[in-house]
């Protein structure tokens, strides 16, 4: 899933008047110091600004209940859900690493599953659930069903720590992401009232053959757990989690691959959001985007443009007889990441293709390749859309924006591999794949810092965000990934990251 992220600089005042108590609070804080930690940890910088000035010991209790460490590395980015392994009352009987383990060793260790069951132990029947639910299976064929699905998560689903923006999928992208090759009816489940049918929860996994370092696990990805708001902090997410566990297990698959934007025990990598502005005036009426101090609206509208034409020759739309060639790309791309899916040709197919026979509107992804002059395809890239609606705003109703996707390039292929080679690639096509995006009229054209991202977000324009995506692995034991952020959560441009798998 993806996680809510705006830029990190939004709150001018907020932050002048955060930094100020902070400062006050406590000794010896240089000037950058307090401009990190209110970046690395926006609901802090809120907590401060509208706290009590009488109180100027508030500050000091507020950092108090963060583990510092944790603040200085982002982990703690939201103050949302950092707390001590033993209060994770679920997570600390799942099989997870936990918080502490193995770090005192800070050696490589053998990576794999921690639990080892077979199919045989699993239950047939799932957990029951409290009077008035029941669960259900969701068949997305059934487009009254997919509606159901797709109401709970437009009402529902995951919004900013603010709650300005709510993911807004559509029912399209719902299909695309639920129902790639090999998908399983069974591993869409719900949860009704049982007197009104009311869909109330929803939980979903698809399978996924996921490589990590140099093992492929035969995995499921899990994603659009969602509860009714009325239905909150009941230790219901735990009873789906539970139930889409068994599901899978039932299939044999007993790893899973899921993300999030709260801190969990414990993430095998952290890749942090980045957001560039394309219709600079809509982000900043809507509160997305900030206009900096000493800056006017007209420099930010100006320094946002985006060329009328793509510059690479050969660059075309990718069709179907591409298929072959960008699965041989991607998977030879891919290989250089520690942890990445395989993907066979219907799943290239399925993943990068827009079906032409679909509505424009219903056009999900858009994929692009370089051909060079003896037809070979050298290059591709692509991205994908995902609209947030905007909580009561009087006039913008939505946000388009468009994620970064897969990319390769024969450029980041050579032996030995030239950087600057492949930075200058690398910003041509995403450049590029700009031009397109303002084309499509999306708002904002958004990237993780995984992959080589790292080569060209700072170039391209792409602004840090307050959000970060953490990346989990249910029963397998990993070493860390890097995740394209230092410790101090700015893009780490010698290492780049080690994940070369996206969520959507
Ligand atoms: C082999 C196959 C394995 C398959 C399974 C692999 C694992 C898959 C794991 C799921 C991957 C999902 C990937 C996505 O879809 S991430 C998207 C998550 N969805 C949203 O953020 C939408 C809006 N929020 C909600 O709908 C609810 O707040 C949710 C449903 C998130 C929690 O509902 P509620 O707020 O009413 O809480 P509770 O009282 O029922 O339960 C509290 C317990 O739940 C733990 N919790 C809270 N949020 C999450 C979260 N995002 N991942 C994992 N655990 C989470 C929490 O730490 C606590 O446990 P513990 O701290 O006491 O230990």
């Amino acid at each position: 899933m993806a996680e809510e992220s705006k830029p990190s600089n939004r709150k001018g005042k907020e932050k002048e008047k955060a930094a100020k108590k902070l400062h006050k609070a406590i000794d010896g804080l240089s000037n950058e110091q307090v401009t990190q930690l209110l970046d690395l940890n926006p609901a802090l910088a809120t907590e401060l600004a509208n706290g009590s000035d009488d109180n100027p010991n508030a500050a000091a209790e507020a950092l108090r209940r963060l583990n510092l460490q944790d603040i200085m590395t982002g982990l703690a980015s939201s103050g949302k859900n950092v707390k001590d392994m033993g209060a994770y009352k679920f997570w600390a009987t799942q099989p997870v690493p936990k918080f502490g383990e193995e770090q005192a060793a800070n050696e490589p260790f053998e990576e794999g599953p921690i639990k080892i069951q077979t199919v045989d132990e699993i239950s047939k029947e799932p957990a029951p659930l409290i009077d008035g639910f029941e669960w259900a299976t969701l068949d997305l064929l059934d487009a009254a069903q997919l509606k159901e699905v797709w109401e709970l998560l437009n009402g529902h689903y995951v919004e900013d720590d603010e709650a300005m923006f709510r993911f807004n999928y559509s029912a399209s992208i719902l299909k695309w992401a639920m129902m790639p090759p090999g998908w399983k009816k069974e591993w869409h489940r719900g949860v009704r009232a049982s007197q009104s049918k009311k869909l109330v929860a929803f939980i979903a996994a698809i399978p996924v053959e996921l490589r990590i370092r140099d093992k492929t696990l035969h995995a499921s990805e899990v994603n659009f757990l969602c509860i009714h708001k009325k239905l909150r902090s009941k230790r219901l997410a735990p009873v789906l989690i539970k139930e889409i566990t068994r599901l899978c297990n039932l299939e044999g698959v007993f790893q899973a691959i899921y993300t999030g934007g709260i801190v969990l025990p414990k993430p095998v990598s952290t890749c942090r959001y980045y957001h560039r502005a394309i219709n600079w005036q809509k982000l900043y009426d809507v509160g997305f985007s900030p206009l900096p101090a000493n800056s006017k609206p007209q420099f930010q509208i100006r320094k946002y443009a985006v060329p009328e034409r793509t510059s690479t020759r050969g660059l075309r739309e990718m069709q179907k007889k591409d298929i072959p060639a960008v699965q041989d790309l991607l998977t030879r791309y891919l290989a250089k990441y520690d942890m990445a899916a395989t993907f066979d040709k219907h799943e290239v197919e399925h993943w990068l293709l827009h079906n032409k026979k679909d509505a424009p509107e219903e056009q999900v992804v858009w994929s692009y390749v370089v051909e060079d002059d003896h037809k070979k395809i050298t290059d591709f890239v692509s991205f994908y859309c995902l609209e947030s609606s905007v909580i009561n705003h009087p006039k913008h109703t939505n946000i388009k924006a468009a994620y970064l996707f897969y990319y390769a390039t024969e450029v980041g292929l050579t032996d030995p591999v030239s950087k600057d080679a492949l930075k200058a690639r690398l910003n041509a096509l995403v450049s590029d794949s700009l031009v397109y995006c303002k084309q499509y009229k999306f708002d904002v054209y958004n990237a993780l810092s995984l992959m080589d991202n790292g080569l060209f977000l700072e170039d391209q324009k792409f602004g840090p965000g307050d959000g970060q995506l953490h990346y989990y692995l249910f029963n397998y034991r990993a070493n860390p990934i890097a995740g394209g952020v230092d410790k101090r959560n700015r893009l780490d441009l010698e290492n780049l990251s080690g994940i070369g798998k996206t969520q959507i």
